[in-house]
């Protein structure tokens, strides 16, 4: 009877984020079961390529308070954990309350909890909230813990974890890969210049995404810029977008996109304007310059390869960032250089390999000698 495991989806990023991964273990003879929290209700696994994995559906949508939400989630997934369909390793990725939620379960049902993109610290508990808490208290728990990058394991060591830590790359750059093999080359010189804009964090909701928004104004002022948002499926933040920029003749709202779609706008896009934790994973792949709408980040390596950089939310600190990468070649060239300082692409098969072999040693009679 081959291992049990358990993969846990609640949002459109832990979706992508997982699919490479869920590929790499059914290829390894592991193939997990997705438990499906329904934080984003309209979560679709087939749009991911994760249609014909088996699937346990908690029905569990987000709650104003995320904590109540990761509580729920734990409650509700508790008495598939028990009995004959009890997992051997529980898998998580990221920081959302689905993740914390199915941490929580599995550590109170005494099963082993796998973090994936384990060690991201932004080291404010309040930026962001909750998701800097929600990393925090996972990697706590975790007895296998896979960091994207070797600064992720430095922050592991140093709150002296339990868990074994792994260095593997993060499988946004595996589902980035798997994404270009399909997309045709990309065309240089494809026609005016485009500012690509997301934003979707809640330090941005509601009133604070007002300087923003009138960044992007002042910006389609450029004749020769285009602006196009992508918005969120958050209704909050669409609704902020519409009310300010709704009707705009120079900039353009656009829905949620599928992810190939995404992959090919953020491709061909000249300057990327995102509050995102995946687009500061898939920017500097793609060497398409990013300024980061935040004043924080966890992900400081897309910084130190020059390839993105934090602009927080302030008006005029956006307009003259964006204005400088225009009118300044070598400071665009600077940030347009592709990097890979989140990891090769090959961290599925890597975290794969990893649970195999821990399972293996879970399994021999002696390994309470080897722990
Ligand atoms: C604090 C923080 O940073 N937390 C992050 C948050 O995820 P996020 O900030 O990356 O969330 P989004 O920006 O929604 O997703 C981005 C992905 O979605 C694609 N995309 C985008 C628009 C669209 O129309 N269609 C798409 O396909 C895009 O290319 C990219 O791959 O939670 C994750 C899970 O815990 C964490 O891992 C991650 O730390």
């Amino acid at each position: 009877m081959p291992p049990s495991l358990f993969l846990v989806v609640g949002t459109r990023p832990e979706a992508i984020k997982l699919a490479p991964l869920a590929h790499a273990l059914a290829a390894a003879g592991l193939t997990p079961t997705l438990v499906v929290t329904g934080q984003h209700s309209l979560l679709d696994p087939a749009e991911y390529g994760l249609g014909t994995y088996p699937a346990l559906r908690l029905h569990c949508p987000s709650k104003e308070d995320p904590r109540l939400h990761a509580e729920a989630v734990a409650s509700t997934l508790a008495p598939f954990l028990r009995g004959a369909a009890r997992p051997d390793l529980m898998i998580v990725q990221g920081d959302t309350s689905s993740a914390l939620g199915g941490a929580l379960a599995a550590v109170a049902a005494g099963i082993p909890l796998a973090h994936v993109e384990a060690g991201l610290r932004s080291h404010d508990l309040a930026l962001p909230w909750p998701e800097e808490g929600n990393r925090v208290e996972i990697d706590r728990l975790a007895s296998l813990l896979f960091a994207a990058t070797e600064e992720n394991a430095a922050n592991l060591v140093a709150e002296k974890v339990r868990g074994e830590i792994h260095v593997t790359g993060n499988t946004a750059v595996d589902a980035l890969f798997a994404i270009l093999d399909d997309l045709p080359p990309r065309v240089e010189g494809h026609g005016l210049p485009r500012l690509l804009v997301t934003c979707h964090r809640r330090e941005n909701w509601g009133t604070a995404f007002t300087p923003i928004g009138l960044a992007l104004i002042e910006l389609a002022q450029v004749p020769w810029l285009r602006i196009e948002m992508v918005l969120h499926s958050n209704p909050a933040m669409a609704a902020a977008a519409r009310l300010l920029l709704g009707g705009h003749p120079r900039i353009r709202l656009l829905q949620p996109m599928e992810h190939h779609a995404m992959v090919a706008a953020i491709r061909t896009a000249h300057i990327l304007l995102s509050d995102s934790g995946g687009i500061q994973e898939e920017a500097p792949a793609l060497g398409v310059p990013l300024l980061v709408l935040r004043s924080t980040t966890e992900r400081p390596e897309g910084i130190a390869s020059g390839n993105s950089l934090l602009v927080g939310n302030d008006r005029y600190d956006i307009v003259d960032n964006v204005r400088r990468l225009l009118d300044d070649p070598s400071a665009y060239r600077a940030m347009a250089v592709p990097a890979l300082p989140f990891g090769d692409g090959k961290a599925a098969p890597r975290i794969a390999e990893l649970c195999g072999q821990w399972l293996a040693r879970q399994r021999r009679p002696d390994h309470a000698l080897i722990a």
